[in-house]
């Protein structure tokens, strides 16, 4: 009878943890790899679970594809690890439990880590092995993004008529990490063809059977679970499942009142846990009928944060837009930078854009002064955010607190490494990129954290992104761009460009792009400042005129800071015809500089509007 019969008339028992198993052992490599060199250890595994009373076990083949192996430099070993691995689990298995090929997923929250193009590669190769080796069944178990498993269950139901037994992972009890309600996310695998469909690994039985509580039965397809021991605990450096088999048994009763007909277990379970299990619910006719309790819809209220000001995209996509990068300082003074602020402020600036720690040097911490500077001006501050210095954990707190403070303004940067900063050996987080900081954060404004939990209220935060069309090659800056736009940038702020040429090509590159972009001037200050901008910057150019300016107005600070207006005067007067949005960027706190652009650019504004309203055409 093939599992799918026979999943019909009875509950069957899945096995237990192989990895957490092995582990157990003091066996701390790569588990896969175990099934070339360790067989009899894989094979005794199988074994403990057979004799517990497992009616369906899995190969040891959770990371057997090349993209998790490569960690290992076993990348080209996908098949011998995969055909040991089903020649163990049948060998052990003889004519009775199923052995069903376990795939298992690949991304975490990170979606960028990993192209949908990869995943499809190393899946199909580690499906084809285990396919080859004429399993019963497949499971495609802990994953935790939903897109990921969609992908890869079209792909092998296209590829087989053997049962398909589908698992996703949640980090919040009855939701997916993209704010997927569980239901949804199980129908939708039913919709495409999965045999079985459940929820692994993650949470222990107490969340795993509230998760389940709201899921129907489906109409098809028939329900798994396989909950993890317990929630793990950290213990001299390991991380532990303790639980009692009989508390394992008696979820599994609930489990099975939740019409799970396949229940197993995952990280963390043993032997004993599946035989405890086994006792109780293995072979049980299943159950016909399930009601699901109506659930009051959470309302996820809008934010209450908004002021009624408009969001800089919007700003610049209507008309002129400035906003001025004054940087928090480096010491513990404020007073210069709070002044420069103010006058900003008063020169009628949108926006005063404060860096994070940019070129990896500390600053005092822009969310710090951003809050200051809005309290006590009234300002509606810009705050960079890299995503080198916080992981996941730390940058949804972050978020969550300019949520509170009332900050809206963002701009989302992977941000310069620190081995370019004031201190190399420092780690980069980067457990985000700018891609997916901007994707996480317009999910936050669902209402939606990060792991897909509730927030109970929405952001409403505008989101920018960095273009740096200071490389060589402007055509893949803009398709960045674009991805960037499909992640959900709302609109661009560049790197400061320093001649008039470059301007319009940026123009000429991007005028098919809807977001706003503010393109970037920042004024000289030296001729040794604008000498290490085009020599030292990568991607910075200067024309030999402009160096040529600098290096005429000499030593003397003043002259050269008129030379350095002057400059950025001539390529605000390009970039005005061609831009909405101007990013002014304060050099060394000379905000003196940037307020005597602000009032340039708003003159000039003036003075076209009003050729406008006189029908004077502007070449
Ligand atoms: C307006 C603005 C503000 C900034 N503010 C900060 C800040 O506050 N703190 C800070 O640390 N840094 C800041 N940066 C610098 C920024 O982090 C980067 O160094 C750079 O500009 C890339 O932007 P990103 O971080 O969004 O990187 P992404 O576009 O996410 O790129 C990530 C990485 O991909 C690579 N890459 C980028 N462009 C290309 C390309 N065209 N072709 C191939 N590979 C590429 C690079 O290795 C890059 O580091 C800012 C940059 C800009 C333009
Ligand atoms: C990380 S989820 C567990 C994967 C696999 N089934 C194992 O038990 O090792
Ligand atoms: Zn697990």
């Amino acid at each position: 009878m093939d599992l799918r019969e026979a999943l019909k008339h009875k509950t069957l028992i899945g096995d237990g943890a192989m990895g957490t198993l092995l582990y157990s052992y003091g066996i701390d490599r790569c588990f896969e790899e175990l099934n070339l060199s360790h067989s009899e250890e894989v094979l005794n595994v199988h074994r403990a679970y057979v004799n517990a009373g497992a009616d369906v076990i899995q190969t040891n083949t959770y990371g057997a594809n090349y993209i998790k192996l490569e960690r290992y430099g076993l990348q080209d070993q996908v098949k011998e690890i995969n055909t040991a691995a089903v020649k163990l689990a049948k060998q052990a298995a003889g004519e009775a439990p199923y052995v069903v090929g376990t795939i298992g997923g690949v991304r975490g929250a990170r979606k960028q880590a990993i192209s949908t193009e990869e995943i499809k590669r190393s899946f199909r190769e580690q499906l084809y092995c285990l396919l080859f080796e004429q399993v019963d069944g497949l499971l495609f178990e802990t994953f935790y993004d939903l897109e990921e498993l969609i992908t890869v269950l079209k792909i092998a139901r296209k590829e087989t008529d053997l049962p398909i037994i589908a698992q996703v992972s949640m980090h919040e009890a009855g939701v997916l990490q993209d704010g997927t309600p569980l239901p949804d996310a199980l129908e939708q695998l039913e919709g495409l063809g999965a045999d079985v469909v459940g929820v692994n690994c993650r949470l222990g039985p107490y969340h795993t059977i509230q998760s389940l509580e709201d899921v129907p039965l489906p109409e098809k397809a028939v329900l798994s679970a396989y909950p993890n021991a317990s929630l793990p605990a950290y213990q001299d450096g390991r991380l532990v499942y303790p639980t009692d088999p009989v508390y394992f048994q008696k979820s599994a009763q609930s489990l099975f009142e939740q019409g799970a007909r396949l229940i197993g277990g995952c990280c963390g379970t043993t032997p004993e846990h599946i035989e405890a299990i086994a006792a109780r619910v293995k072979g049980k006719p299943p159950i016909k009928d399930k009601v699901v309790p109506i659930k009051e819809k959470t309302e996820v209220r809008a934010s209450e944060t908004k002021d009624g000001r408009p969001h800089l995209h919007e700003k610049a996509k209507k008309g002129r837009s400035i906003i001025v990068e004054l940087d928090p300082p480096k010491k513990l003074k404020t007073d210069r930078f709070l002044k420069g602020a103010k006058a900003l402020h008063e020169a009628g600036v949108d926006s005063v854009t404060l860096a994070d720690n940019s070129l990896a040097s500390p600053r005092i911490s822009n969310t710090a002064m951003a809050s200051i500077i809005k309290q006590r001006y009234g300002i509606d501050p810009l705050v960079h955010i890299a995503c080198r210095d916080r992981n996941l954990l730390g940058l949804q707190s972050h978020l969550m607190g300019l949520h509170a403070l009332g900050i809206r303004q963002l701009l989302a940067v992977t941000g310069d490494p620190t081995k370019i900063g004031d201190f190399p050996g420092a780690t980069s987080v980067y457990d985000l990129n700018s891609f997916d900081l901007v994707h996480y954060i317009k999910q936050m404004n669902k209402g939606i954290s990060f792991s897909g939990k509730n927030l109970g209220e929405s952001t409403s935060f505008s989101v920018a992104a960095a273009f740096n069309p200071n490389v060589r090659n402007l055509n893949r800056a803009v398709g960045r761009l674009e991805k960037k736009i499909k992640y959900g940038a709302d609109y661009f702020i560049s790197q400061p460009v320093f001649n008039e040429e470059q301007i319009i090509e940026v123009y000429e590159a991007t005028k098919h792009i809807d977001a706003p972009i503010y393109i970037g001037i920042m004024p000289l200050t030296s001729a040794r400042n604008a000498e290490f901008l085009h020599n030292e910057v990568p991607g910075i150019t200067l024309a030999p005129e402009v160096l040529e300016k600098m290096e005429l107005a000499g030593s003397d600070k003043e002259q050269a800071q008129a030379e350095g207006l002057s400059i950025s005067k001539s390529l605000i007067d390009t970039a005005l015809d061609l831009f909405n949005g101007i990013y002014l960027i304060t050099p060394f706190l000379r905000y003196e500089m940037t307020v005597e652009l602000t009032n340039y650019i708003k003159q000039q504004t003036a003075e076209r509007e009003r050729k406008i309203s006189n029908g004077i055409h502007i070449v």
